[in-house]
């Protein structure tokens, strides 16, 4: 469903991706994982077709984007949502109408197909009846429900998720992980998460791909993942401070 073949992406001549190939079948959930600035949110946006690789190439059901016109990227965008970093909501507009935009700007559907749409959708986040309330209104947590709802409202095939749980408290955060997986369960949706909650990354991945220096070091289930012998990735999905960290924890081990 996407493919990327060699990507490569810099910005002002600095390298940022380095050859990245990646695989996702359709209706998985992959999961990026990576330390802070290795990439991760870029994957998306070359995926969505916002940035346009240094070189390689990108599918999206089949239909190679790299070289896509803006014309030609405003339809395949209709077949994918984004839930953003930071929900990313219209702050003058209802929640009613922040789910309803994509609807009114790349549908014909008559005013009231789009509210019952926006009411199913809002059902499925959980947010029965908030149409008429304001972002400003709403805690973190409802606001990325928000998002998921106005990100799905337009059906797509594909949904990309740029840290859907940062800055929420465990509770939510599952709340969100359940409505990730739900979300595919119920609409077959493609999954790409950029996460930096190993938790969720644990619980909602089919596989997870760890960026680290512009390339994919390690890919795979959870526990394939778990059971890397890349001290690197353990050391990431541990949380260990320092470089070497890992190395140290083992060598004490054998010697105990
Ligand atoms: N539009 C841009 N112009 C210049 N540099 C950029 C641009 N977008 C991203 N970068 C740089 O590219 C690198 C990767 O950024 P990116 O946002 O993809 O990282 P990330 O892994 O998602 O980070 P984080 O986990 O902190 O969100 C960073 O060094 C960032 O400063």
């Amino acid at each position: 469903m996407i493919k990327l073949d060699n990507v490569s992406m810099a910005f002002r001549g600095r390298p940022v991706l380095d050859n990245i190939s990646l695989d996702i079948a359709e209706g998985e959930i992959m999961v990026i994982i990576g330390p802070s600035g290795s990439g991760k949110s870029t994957i998306l946006r070359l995926m969505i077709g916002l940035l346009k690789p240094l070189a390689g190439k990108i599918w999206i059901d089949g239909q190679e984007i790299s070289g896509a016109s803006e014309e030609e990227l405003n339809i395949i965008r209709r077949n994918m949502g984004m839930v953003f970093q930071y929900s990313a909501l219209f702050d003058s507009m209802t929640v009613g109408e922040n789910v309803a935009f994509g609807l009114r700007q790349h549908t014909a559907l008559s005013e009231e197909e789009i509210a019952r749409t926006v009411r199913r959708r809002l059902r499925m986040v959980g947010l029965n009846g908030q149409e008429s309330v304001m972002p400003s209104e709403l805690s973190g947590g409802m606001k990325k429900r928000v998002s998921l709802a106005r990100a799905i409202a337009i059906n797509p095939q594909i949904v990309l998720y740029d840290e859907p749980t940062a800055g929420l408290d465990p509770i939510m955060s599952t709340t969100i992980d359940r409505l990730i997986c739900s979300t595919r369960r119920v609409l077959n949706v493609t999954s790409v998460v950029v996460t930096h909650h190993m938790s969720s990354a644990f619980n909602i991945a089919d596989r997870i791909a760890m960026i680290y220096d512009g390339r994919i070091i390690e890919i795979g289930t959870v526990s394939e993942i778990k059971k890397s012998s890349n001290p690197i990735v353990q050391q990431f999905i541990h949380g260990w401070a320092k470089p070497g960290e890992f190395a140290k924890r083992r060598s004490r081990r054998s010697e105990s």
